[in-house]
């Protein structure tokens, strides 16, 4: 079933016309969706129009079956995560503070509050003992994981995360990225996930969106948008990296222990 419905959406801001142009996506409940796409094709402005961040130029969007304009923003919010690269965590609150902020304010008493929280962050890879210290004590990944456990804290089926994991560096990135693809598993929510690296996006969907020039060009697996590209753009766009990316990691490793082990030339996987 449907749970994200995009109807024929087009976005003119002020100074930049024709972001957008007619843009249908249906998004299925549980699904993982990447939007990928060049620099300024959209990927942030479509994001935050789905919790009316931003307002729709013309057309609908419907969420859980309802059309935005028709919810109550806060409620629509509430019922949507929302992760960012900057996170925002409230820097003078403690990191239970951070994580229980939503449960706290919508009343939820002491002991289910206390196990919410514990449970979130051994959720997210951490543990107890982050609890009382504040953000600037944590690591740039340590940050991003209290932004997913925050974004979580108000049980959403539907989270919106903008390049979450791109101001981290690439081995705190593979662990976040294996932390929420476990997580997605378990949870079953529902994530629509922007990035800009091709790889990210084929490791994490279930099914790709690439946008360019204000349209979708393909909607599709992982392997469909890289084995059976449904336009030049598509093919150019993932290549040789997106080919890459959707290789099997066990035939690489088995070349890779060869070339080491000095069981096979190098120069002949170099050919
Ligand atoms: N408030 C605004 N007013 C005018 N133009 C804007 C505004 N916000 C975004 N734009 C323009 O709209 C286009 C789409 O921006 P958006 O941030 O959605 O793209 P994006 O695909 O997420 O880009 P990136 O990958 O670089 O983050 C860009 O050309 C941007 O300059």
């Amino acid at each position: 079933m449907s749970i994200i419905t995009i109807k024929d959406v087009y976005k003119e801001y002020e100074t930049n016309k024709s972001i957008l142009k007619g843009l249908n996506l249906e998004i299925d409940q549980g699904e993982f969706i990447v939007l990928v796409g060049p620099s300024g094709c959209g990927k942030t402005t479509l994001l935050k129009m789905i919790n009316k961040l931003i307002p729709v130029t013309s057309g609908e969007i419907y969420v859980e079956g309802k059309n935005i304009e028709e919810w109550n923003t806060i409620k629509l919010r509430s019922s949507i995560g929302y992760v960012i690269q900057q996170i925002g965590l409230f820097p003078h609150m403690t990191i239970e503070n951070n994580i229980g902020y939503v449960p706290s304010i919508k009343g939820m008493k002491k002991e289910a509050y206390n196990t919410r929280v514990s449970d979130l962050i051994h959720l997210v890879g951490m543990n107890d003992t982050y609890l009382d210290r504040y953000p600037s004590e944590l690591s740039g990944g340590q940050r991003q994981r209290i932004g997913v456990a925050r974004a979580l804290a108000s049980d959403p089926d539907i989270i919106l995360m903008d390049e979450p994991f791109g101001a981290v560096d690439e081995i705190a990135r593979r662990h976040l990225q294996d932390e929420l693809k476990e997580i997605h598993k378990k949870l079953k929510k529902t994530i629509v996930f922007v990035t800009h690296d091709i790889e990210e996006a084929l490791k994490l969907g279930t099914k790709i969106v690439l946008m360019h020039n204000g349209k979708i060009e393909q909607v599709g697996t992982p392997e469909e948008v890289v084995f059976k590209p449904k336009t030049p753009f598509v093919k150019d766009f993932f290549g040789i990296k997106g080919f890459k990316a959707r290789l099997d990691e066990e035939a690489l490793e088995k070349i890779f222990n060869q070339v080491i082990n000095g069981e096979r030339p190098l120069s002949e996987v170099l050919q």
